[in-house]
């Protein structure tokens, strides 16, 4: 692999960071990318079969804390992630049509106090401060779209059916955050994508983390393990460091599959996707569960699993043929009592996208298994969902 710029090498692995050069499919193996964004406020996204979608400019938090505007690099997209709030079925709404609901926990308020707190939009725009609320309207939907990204590409290993092609592979080069080498474990995945973002959730961070990859590549086998370690260490932070906070921990899965959503923890129970008057997406009637140990998250993760839809491809014997969305989410009530209904705190989404898939793959898939793909590639671009 070539390798352009600085590395840093952890002492005991084979894990290489900043700025490498890879390719999507190098040394003969193909490789998926763990994608993480963390966000301030709602999602957006787009990510388009295979390239992430950039911005050209956005504001973006810098080390000291403050935002500035600045061209991304190409290691730090302006991704939109999306995201999900719970609604109530409610009996009469129309198929299609816009609904209002009390947004849970954060938005625009939160983002306010955090903006005029940090005095971000004078300093990032130079304003007079007259002139600060009426810059604020740009200014908050450009703070929307803060996020920080990291890319992590995991490579997996030849399985027996594959043959080392690196000899006739094209090179291209491409910058990622961090390389992961096949003899990487799980727990070293997880811990290079997920374990410093779970305490941000307790202070009003919405988060996800995606694999994103062709058939085949190892989503699924690198997206599976993450979310039963974010609970345990959710689980510590709820019973330790913010013991008697109030704080309680909900789980809910759910599948995309053909272009309709279903409960994974609720006997597959068709969902409704809509989108209320701040663009935020509302999964209705999707279950979300309280837990209190780890027991309990692991059994739902099972069972949510269990309930996917799976098939073979030419490319995966094995192949999740859905989109699954998983998301922990940190609720309080006001008073920290749990006299009074808890508002969403935080929430950390895992998503494991159904592979996409070359033609080249599907040359030996039926009808319905290419239909699948059809599905799963149009998907993809997150079209309609953000
Ligand atoms: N890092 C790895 N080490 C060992 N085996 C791996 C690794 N990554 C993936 N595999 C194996 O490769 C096969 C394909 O992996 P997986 O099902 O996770 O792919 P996928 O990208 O989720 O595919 P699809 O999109 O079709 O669902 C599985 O048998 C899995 O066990």
């Amino acid at each position: 692999m070539n390798v352009v710029g600085g590395q840093v090498s952890r002492s005991n692995s084979s894990m290489l960071h900043k700025r490498q050069n890879s390719d999507n499919f190098i040394d003969g193996r193909w490789y998926q990318s763990t994608t993480f964004t963390e966000d301030l406020g709602s999602y957006g996204g787009g990510v388009h079969q295979g390239s992430v979608w950039s911005r050209a400019s956005s504001l973006r938090k810098a080390s000291n804390g403050q935002v500035s505007t600045s061209e991304l690099t190409p290691s730090l997209l302006d991704l939109h992630s999306f995201d999900t709030e719970l609604l109530r079925e409610m009996p009469k709404l129309q198929e299609g049509s816009l609904i209002n609901h009390p947004v849970h926990g954060k938005s625009f308020d939160d983002l306010e106090s955090f903006l005029s707190s940090a005095k971000l939009v004078n300093r990032s725009r130079g304003l007079p401060e007259n002139n600060l609320q009426k810059s604020f309207s740009v200014d908050k939907e450009r703070a929307n779209n803060v996020a920080k990204i990291k890319v992590v590409v995991r490579k997996r290993p030849l399985n027996k059916k594959e043959v080392d092609l690196t000899e006739y592979v094209e090179k291209h080069e491409f910058v990622f955050d961090a390389v992961l080498n096949e003899d990487v474990s799980n727990n070293e995945v997880y811990a290079e994508t997920v374990e410093h973002i779970v305490p941000l959730i307790f202070n009003r961070t919405k988060a996800t983390c995606f694999a994103y990859g062709q058939t085949g590549s190892g989503k699924t086998y690198t997206m599976q393990p993450l979310p039963l370690k974010a609970s345990q260490d959710i689980l510590t932070l709820v019973n330790h460091r913010y013991q008697s906070q109030g704080f309680q921990l909900f789980v809910s899965f759910f599948e995309i599959y053909g272009g309709k959503l279903f409960d994974l923890l609720n006997d597959r129970k068709k969902l409704c996707m809509r989108e209320d008057g701040k663009q935020q997406v509302c999964i209705v009637g999707l279950q979300e569960y309280r837990v209190s140990n780890v027991e309990t998250i692991k059994d739902f993760i099972e069972k949510g699993n269990a309930s996917r839809s799976a098939g073979t491809t030419g490319a995966n014997e094995e192949s999740s043929r859905s989109h699954a969305i998983l998301q922990l989410c940190i609720k309080k009530s006001a008073d920290g009592t749990e006299s009074r209904p808890a508002r969403v705190v935080g929430k950390l989404s895992f998503i494991d996208l159904a592979g996409s898939e070359r033609g080249a793959d599907t040359t030996n898939n039926d009808k319905q298994t290419r239909l699948e793909g059809a599905g799963i590639n149009k998907i993809t671009c997150f079209e309609g969902i953000h």
